[in-house]
This record gives structure tokens, C-alpha cells and sequence, in this order.
């Protein structure tokens, strides 16, 4: 359903500065799978979901959705086909308006504009059942400025705001990185409730190697711009965190980042 074929993109081509980020990647998603993603820095682990979003154009190959070339689409034309939470609870939602109007912004996402903005009774009903799920209290906090809210409030919000309009593919950027642990625990457990009741197709950037063995029902390994691991929820399930240093300890030039080492 997600398919990524032939992908190829470097930066700043024939200049000293190239950067190699993705190498004749390919990858295909199922439906409803939800593969996890790690890889030393420099990787290309962004600039591979950025190339599905549409924030970034590949030099060559194609990224299809349902069979449909999307390669030429940008960023807001998928928009409704592609929802991403970031590692920045700042980046998902406008800090200076109410979790309602958050809400509301992303209950149109990918409709035609000049539908009405206001929030109506029945909107503010179900936003309020939404937010209920999340365990947070905020479905009592409709009208509070996104801006008071904690970051683990804000990155649970952005989760449901990228979920709420039923993408075809969630992107996930080390969207729990940020939080104390607390925090990423709770927005994991978030994520996975949510992948699992919509059936969502999702791609998960981490560097927590627990997280990516935990979560999801496979796993790839991604260095300098190339898939050097992909591991199926079998194989996923025998495998300890040491397993995946191991994997790092192979390649060569490979910078891990200490948040991984530290584990
Ligand atoms: N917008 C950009 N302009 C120039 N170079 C870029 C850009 N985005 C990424 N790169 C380069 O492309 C390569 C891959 O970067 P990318 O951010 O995809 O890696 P990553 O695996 O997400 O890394 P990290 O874990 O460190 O965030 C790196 O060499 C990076 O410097």
C-alpha cells in the first residue's frame, strides 16, 4: 500500500558539501503494518519520511500510495493521506489556539477550504470523546491555549491531531525523543492503542532499541542512506536491544546516538 521504490536523494550534488541521504531505497508497507526504524545518524531516517510526506522530492524513483504515484504531490497534497508527528511537541499543533480549534484544524485537514471554521456542539462532542481516550483530562479543557499544555499533553494531542482525519500513513519522528520517560511511555502506549484501532499503516523512527523491538510488527536498520536490516515480527520478537548494538558494532563510521548507547 505504501510503496517506495528506487529512492534516491542527495543533497547539495557535485559540491563538497554532498550528502548521499537515501541510496536506491526500497521498501514496501502492507496494510496495517507498522515498521520501526533505526540507524546510526546521518542515516537518512528523516529524509526517508520526509520523501513520503512530500517535504522532500527524490532525485529519482517513485513513492506510490494505493498504487497511485504521489512522487509529484506536494507536502499539502498529501496531506490527507499522510499525517507525522514530530520530535518537537511544539511543531504539531499552533500554540495560540485552544485544543478545540487544534482540533478543528485538523478535522479538515485535506478537505477543500472555505468549509466553516466554527466548532459546533456536534464537533465539540466528538472531540471531547477523542480526547477522552487519551486518558488526560483535556476533553474538559477544550477551550485552554495549546501553549499551557505540557509537552507529553501536546505530543498526545498532536498524535490524535495526525490520526483524527483516518491518514492512509502516520509518520512518526522520534515523537517520544523529547519526553521524560514517563511521558514517552505514555504517548507509546498512545501511539500503539491508536495504530491498532484505526489499522493504521505506520512508519516509526526511534532511537530507543527497546521501543523499536516493542512496538510494531517490523523492524529496518538504515545506514548511510541505504536499508541494511529489515527484520519480520518473528525474528523481531527473539531480538534483545544487545542484538541491535551488535548490528551497529558491524558497521563501519557508524555514529550512534549516545541516547541509544545509553540504554
Ligand atoms: N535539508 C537538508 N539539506 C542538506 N543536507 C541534508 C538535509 N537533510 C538531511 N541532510 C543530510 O542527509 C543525510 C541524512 O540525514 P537525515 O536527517 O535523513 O538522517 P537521520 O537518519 O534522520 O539522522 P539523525 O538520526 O541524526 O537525525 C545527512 O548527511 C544530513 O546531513
Amino acid at each position: 500500500m505504501l510503496n517506495i521504490d528506487s529512492v534516491s536523494k542527495t543533497f547539495f550534488p557535485h559540491t563538497v558539501n554532498e550528502r548521499r541521504a537515501l541510496v536506491n531505497v526500497n521498501l514496501e508497507l502492507k496494510e496495517g503494518d507498522f515498521v520501526t526504524v533505526i540507524g546510526s545518524n546521518g542515516a537518512g531516517k528523516s529524509t526517508l519520511l520526509n520523501t513520503v510526506a512530500g517535504r522532500i522530492h527524490q532525485d529519482t524513483g517513485v513513492v506510490s500510495l494505493d498504487g497511485t504515484d504521489v512522487s509529484r504531490l506536494k507536502e499539502h497534497q498529501r496531506a490527507a493521506k499522510v499525517g507525522r508527528v514530530f520530535q518537537d511537541p511544539m511543531a504539531g499543533t499552533a500554540p495560540n489556539l485552544s485544543i478545540e480549534e487544534n482540533l478543528s484544524l485538523a478535522d479538515r485537514r485535506g478537505r477543500p477550504r472555505g468549509l466553516s471554521r466554527g466548532v459546533t456542539k456536534a464537533k465539540r462532542d466528538r472531540f471531547a470523546e477523542a480526547l477522552k481516550q487519551l486518558e488526560l483530562g483535556l476533553e474538559g479543557r477544550l477551550k485552554t491555549k495549546v501553549g499551557l499544555l505540557s509537552g507529553g499533553q501536546r505530543q498526545a494531542l498532536s498524535l490524535l491531531m495526525a490520526t483524527y482525519s483516518d491518514p492512509r500513513v502516520l509518520l512518526l519522528d522520534e515523537h517520544t525523543a523529547a519526553l521524560d520517560p514517563q511521558r514517552a511511555e505514555l504517548v507509546t502506549r498512545l501511539t500503539r492503542s491508536v495504530v491498532e484501532d484505526k489499522g493504521l499503516t505506520t512508519l516509526m523512527v526511534t532511537h530507543n532499541m527497546v521501543q523499536a523491538l516493542e512496538v510494531g510488527n517490523r523492524l529496518i536498520m538504515m545506514h548511510e542512506g541505504r536499508i541494511i536490516l529489515d527484520v519480520g515480527a518473528e525474528q523481531k520478537a527473539q531480538m534483545t536491544p544487545q542484538d541491535l548494538l551488535a548490528e551497529f558494532g558491524k558497521l563501519k563510521g557508524a555514529v550512534v546516538d549516545d541516547k541509544t548507547l545509553l540504554q
